[in-house]
């Protein structure tokens, strides 16, 4: 695959990264692209082994980049430890990809609320029905705690404590744009110690 699509200069990235990620993003929404929010997610264990695994983003503003998950997951418990991570998306219809790496923190409590309260009945008991990363002896198991919740809540599932947001506050964002003969254009921004950005260009 040679890529050839199109070029990405310095200029066009502006100096706000999170803004010019907006930019991409919706890009890559009019591309009809599927799962377009589908991120991989990087995090290390205690022992600083690396894990990835894809997760969906669910909100990108100025702050930077969230999604929600079982916080006694592995990833939570990678994350408590240690909170560096990385996330990645690949547009391959639009030959780019983002990298961004950052510092996680957890989302405020009303922001996790407000997510999960929007989502199916059906996902919020599974919220509640999947011990997520644990072991389980069979399929029966999340079954049978599906029916168990659902018996007890009805229609009315509340948040449970185990099941919220995040928030990636990005110190890089490297933009990349796949160019001919393996020559592609990597645009990255670094935050300053006043919360500014200096962006570069780096060698493909
Ligand atoms: C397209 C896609 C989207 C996913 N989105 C999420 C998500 O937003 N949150 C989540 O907890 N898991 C999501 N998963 C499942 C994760 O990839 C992973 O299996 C799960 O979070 C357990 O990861 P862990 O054991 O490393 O904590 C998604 C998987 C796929 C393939
Ligand atoms: C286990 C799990 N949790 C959370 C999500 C987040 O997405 P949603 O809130 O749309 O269910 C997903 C998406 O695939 C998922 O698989």
């Amino acid at each position: 695959m040679d890529y050839s699509r199109e070029a990405l200069d310095e200029q066009a990235t502006g100096d706000d990264p999170m803004h010019f990620f907006m930019k991409w993003f919706s890009e890559a929404e009019s591309a009809q692209i599927t799962e377009v929010n589908a991120m991989t997610l990087a995090t290390v264990d205690a022992d600083h082994r690396p894990h990835a695994r894809i997760v969906l983003l669910k909100g990108a503003d100025e702050r930077g980049f969230s999604f929600f998950t079982n916080y006694d997951s592995a990833k939570g418990t990678h994350i408590a430890a240690d909170p560096f991570v990385a996330l990645l998306f690949f547009w391959k219809e639009l030959e780019r990809q983002v990298r961004i790496d950052g510092r996680i923190e957890k989302l405020p409590a009303a922001e996790s609320d407000e997510y999960f309260y929007s989502r199916p009945v059906g996902s919020r008991l599974g919220a509640w029905a999947s011990p997520q990363s644990r072991e389980i002896p069979g399929r029966e198991v999340l079954e049978q705690n599906y029916e168990r919740y659902q018996k007890e809540f009805g229609e009315n599932v509340p948040r449970p404590p185990h099941w919220g947001g995040y928030l990636v506050v990005p110190q890089r964002i490297e933009f990349w744009q796949g160019r001919s003969s393996r020559m592609h254009d990597r645009i990255s921004f670094s935050r300053n110690e006043d919360g500014s950005w200096k962006r570069c260009r780096l060698a493909p």
